[in-house]
Formats: C-alpha cells, structure tokens, sequence
C-alpha cells in the first residue's frame, strides 16, 4: 500500500560503484517523522543520501518512493516535494542570501505561491539569517552559510496542502556539523516542528548522538563493515552495547531534566582500527 514512504528496497551501496560493500539496507522511512542516518565514518550514510534524493544509483537494489520507483520520476517533479542539504555546499557565483535561498522556489517557479516573497523572508527568519539577506553567500561564516543552505531547502518543501499530492522530504547531511550549541538545537527543533506539525519527513544525517536521542523520532544505524543497516526507535537503537560496538565507546546514559536519556562517554575506548594503542579520553 501507498504509505508515502521512501523504501529502500534491498539497497546495497558501495563506495562509487566499484569499492567495498558498505551497508545492506532495507527499510521504510515514513513522512511525518525525523529519521537520523547515524554510523562512523565511511559507514555510507551521505552515499544512502544520494540515494534516497536519486543523485546516485545503488549498486543493487531501489529506492521506491510513494510505492513507484524512484528513478522514474522526472527530476523536476521530485524538486518539487524534495530538498536537500549537501555538506558545505560551494556556488560558482556571488549570489547574496536572499538569492540563495530564493533558488529553493525554482522548482515552483511555473506554479508560484501567491506569497512567495513571504515564504523566503519566512525561512530567512526561521532559520536566522533574515539579518544577513543582502550579503555575499561566500562572506559569511561556515555556520552562517549552512543556516542559509537550511533556509533554501526549507523554502523549497510547500506546506501541506500546497503541495501536488505525495509525501514531501527534506533530506539533510550533516546541517549541524559547524553549528554552535545554541543553532544546533535551534535546527533540529525546527526541522523537528515542520515534521511533526507539517507532515514533512526528515532524514537527517548526524554525527551526534545526543541530538539525535533527542530529537529523532528514528534511526537508521549504518554500522559500516558492510552488516545491514538496522531501522527502529531511537532509543531502542541507542542502546549502550550498540554503541559500544559500533562507535567502541563505553559510557552511560543520563536523562535529562526533560526526561531525555543523553549518552555520556566514559573514560575509555576500545582500540580504534588502524590505531596502535587505545585512545585515553578524559575522565567524565
Ligand atoms: N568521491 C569519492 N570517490 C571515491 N570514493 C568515495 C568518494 N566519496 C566517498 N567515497 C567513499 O565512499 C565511502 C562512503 O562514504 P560516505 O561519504 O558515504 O560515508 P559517510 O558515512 O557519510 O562518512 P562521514 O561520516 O565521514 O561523512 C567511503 O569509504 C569513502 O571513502
């Protein structure tokens, strides 16, 4: 049945094609709700992105979407109900922010909202940078541009109702990576908010664990080594063997005030591969 999901039908991905096998992936990502693709490095999770936005064939498997093949459905039309956020995206140009983030209402430019100078102000806003709108993208901070990308992809997704029938995504690599604590949170609850109030499904890639307990609804868990992802509640995939394993960092959970468990790192971990001696971390 049609669900609006995005389902990965039996994905393997490699590194470009030809390298390893990094993850099998079979799972349902449904709208509605914040999915975050978690693993080390290398484990694949910006090459699952490419996947899901059709940037890049799997070696083996699909990526169906509302039950139809992705790659069948025409790149405009998937503009239309799909943003992404690369990791630091580079423009050829001296666009200012404003112009940025109005590129985020070209796929809509043959059926325009009737507010679409308020939608761009609106994200502007939301995200922060209304007060940047007229400088140079390539001028700001790695944090201020990452803001600015967020707000192009937000302006991008129509709200619900607006948009032609079907799910609508909003898939994001790393948007926290150089963003400090305050705009951390201040993303991930807005993303949270579009998902939760708006119906928008978000698949947000993380390095974080904390932010992710704390906001996703789901992970997706690439353990790299080529094992099959693992789908499921946040905290039943945040457990600390799993982490353990997969990050070989011991530590502990603590719940917040909010009642949110938040992963503590403990005093050490397992040697790294690649690693001659254990890394001491600091004592918590
Ligand atoms: N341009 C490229 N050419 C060849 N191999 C690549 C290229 N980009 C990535 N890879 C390889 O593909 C594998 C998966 O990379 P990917 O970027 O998907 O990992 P990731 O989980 O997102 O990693 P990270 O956490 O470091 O961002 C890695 O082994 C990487 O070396």
């Amino acid at each position: 049945m049609d669900d609006g999901s995005l389902h990965c039908q039996d994905i393997r991905l490699t590194a470009y094609r030809q390298g390893p096998l990094l993850a099998r992936v079979d799972a349902q990502l449904r709208p509605s709700r914040v999915t975050a693709i978690l693993g080390p490095n290398g484990a694949g999770k910006s090459t699952l992105l490419a996947a899901l936005c059709g940037t890049q064939s799997p070696r083996q498997g699909q990526v169906l979407w509302d039950g139809a093949p992705l790659a069948q459905l025409p790149a405009a039309q998937r503009a239309r109900r799909m943003a992404v956020m690369h990791q630091d995206t580079q423009l050829a140009f001296a666009f200012t922010v404003q112009e940025v983030v109005e590129m985020g209402r070209y796929p809509h430019r043959q059926h325009p909202a009737p507010d679409e100078a308020a939608i761009v102000q609106h994200c502007m806003q939301a995200t922060g940078v209304a007060g940047l709108a007229q400088r140079a993208l390539a001028s700001l901070s790695g944090g201020e541009r990452a803001r600015v990308q967020l707000a192009r992809a937000l302006a991008q997704i129509p709200p619900e109702g607006q948009a032609q029938s079907g799910s609508r995504w909003l898939l994001l690599d790393e948007p926290t990576a150089a963003l400090d604590l305050q705009h951390q949170h201040h993303a991930m609850a807005l993303v949270r908010e579009r998902s939760s109030c708006d119906g928008l499904g978000v698949i947000v890639v993380l390095h974080d664990l904390n932010l992710a307990l704390r906001y996703a609804d789901e992970v997706l868990l690439l353990p790299g080594q080529g094992e099959a992802a693992l789908l499921g509640p946040v905290h039943a995939v945040l457990t600390l063997p799993t982490i353990a394993r997969v990050w070989r960092i011991h530590g502990e959970m603590q719940t917040a005030r909010d009642g949110t468990p938040q992963f503590i790192a403990g005093a050490h971990c397992a040697q790294l591969p690649g690693m001659d001696a254990p890394v001491a971390l600091g004592a918590v």
